[in-house]
């Protein structure tokens, strides 16, 4: 492996051992990288495909002893093969927080009841037309957890049409973009008129769509269907501040989920999850699951259910508090995208005919596209090795 001869003296890599020892500016500080690592990493066109990015290296065949020397002597690796490294490179590589962005996190601010006076909003021909437009709308989503459309028209050709702006519309056992009224097409209480408590969707899959649409089309003959929205992460923030254990629990102990509406479905996620899962890396809070509905088995032992019941209903009551509902009313032409992962949704009982589409979106999809808008493919490959 041979380091290009023109790192400048300072951040000259230096051969120890069994690794490499890089300066990484932003980790400040010298980091060893095992030799392994290096020769696994190798960007050469015999080692990464050109088009597509991928290894094509087989990492196993790499010879244990491989050897490389300080990057004045231009020694290659024991197989013979011709590494290159910038500084830039290794230093990244050696960069504790690329988990950061490489999980395309950003700025979050938390809201409560009062962001009806402000809510997130963008035009539809924007998002619609331009990337700016699409990336103010992705941009809000990411750091409030919502945002409006509005002025899109009220149909749901054109409301699939923002929503694969996005990313390709999920499709799940109701079927792919959904359009559905109080009919109990599907057996599920989405499909009929009873109020809904603040819940996030799909707490039965093993990765719950990262965003959620709704657009109103219509509502006749009939009064209600108020939408709600809460903050799931203001609303953790608040447990914690209040009652530390109850949110350590609800971060802990685990609960089962299960839907089984439709004929032939019984699903469940591959494992049971906690109501508050947080990022084993960052131990940021990630996602919110919260659906009493279709909540099954919570994961103690039977006698002990009764801490997790109390911790549950401190959560509920900041759930339903005045302070965090944010109760509107959508309208044909406002199309509401959220953040399933952090934001419940419910609604108030109705009568009559309303009509509603929309679609999910896998999280990993809705990240990628924020992802690419604001970094854009070279930071982001140099780091998907790394
Ligand atoms: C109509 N639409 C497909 C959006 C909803 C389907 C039902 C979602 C279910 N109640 C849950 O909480 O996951
Ligand atoms: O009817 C509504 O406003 C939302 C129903 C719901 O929770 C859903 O479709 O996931
Ligand atoms: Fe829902």
């Amino acid at each position: 492996m041979r380091f290009p001869p023109n790192l400048p003296v300072l951040n000259r890599p230096l051969v120890r051992g069994n690794s490499v020892t890089a300066y990484s500016d932003n980790a400040n500080r010298f980091v060893n990288i095992p030799k392994i690592w290096l020769r696994d990493n190798c960007q050469c066109s015999s080692c990464v495909h050109e088009v597509t990015k991928q290894r094509l290296l087989d990492t196993f065949q790499i010879p244990k002893d491989i050897s490389i020397k300080s990057c004045v002597e231009e020694d290659y690796g024991s197989d013979g093969h011709e590494s290159y490294y910038t500084n830039e490179f290794l230093a990244k590589s050696a960069l504790k927080n690329r988990f950061v962005i490489r999980q395309g996190l950003a700025k979050t601010s938390l809201w409560s009841n009062s962001i009806e006076h402000n809510p997130p909003i963008v035009e539809y021909d924007a998002v619609i037309k331009l990337d700016e437009g699409l990336k103010e709308c992705l941009c809000n989503i990411r750091e409030f957890g919502f945002c409006y459309v509005d002025g899109t028209p009220p149909v749901p050709e054109d409301t699939e049409k923002l929503l694969e702006r996005i990313a390709f519309i999920r499709n799940t056992h109701y079927g792919g973009f959904y359009d559905f009224t109080a009919d109990l097409a599907s057996k599920d209480t989405a499909y009929t008129s009873i109020a809904l408590d603040a819940h996030t969707d799909n707490t039965y899959f093993s990765d719950p769509a990262g965003l959620q649409a709704f657009h109103l089309l219509s509502h006749t003959e009939g009064e209600g269907g108020a939408s709600l929205l809460v903050d799931g992460f203001k609303a953790a923030q608040d447990l914690a501040n209040q009652d530390p254990e109850a949110y350590n629990l609800l971060s802990t102990v685990n609960v089962h989920a299960h839907a089984s509406g439709n004929d032939g479905i019984s699903i469940q996620p591959y494992r049971a999850f906690p109501v508050l899962l947080h990022d084993p890396h960052i131990h940021h809070l990630v996602q919110v699951r919260w659906n009493s509905s279709d909540r099954a088995a919570i994961d103690m032992p039977l006698e002990e259910v009764q801490k997790w019941y109390d911790a549950a209903d401190k959560w509920s009551k900041l759930l339903r508090s005045s302070e965090n509902e944010y109760w509107c009313q959508l309208t044909p032409g406002r199309v509401l995208v959220f953040d399933n992962w952090r934001i419940l949704h419910g609604r108030s009982a109705f009568t009559g005919k309303r009509r509603i589409c929309g679609g999910y979106i896998n999280r990993d999809d809705y990240i990628s596209r924020f992802k690419m808008l604001n970094w854009g493919q070279e930071v982001l490959k140099s780091l998907a090795v790394a």
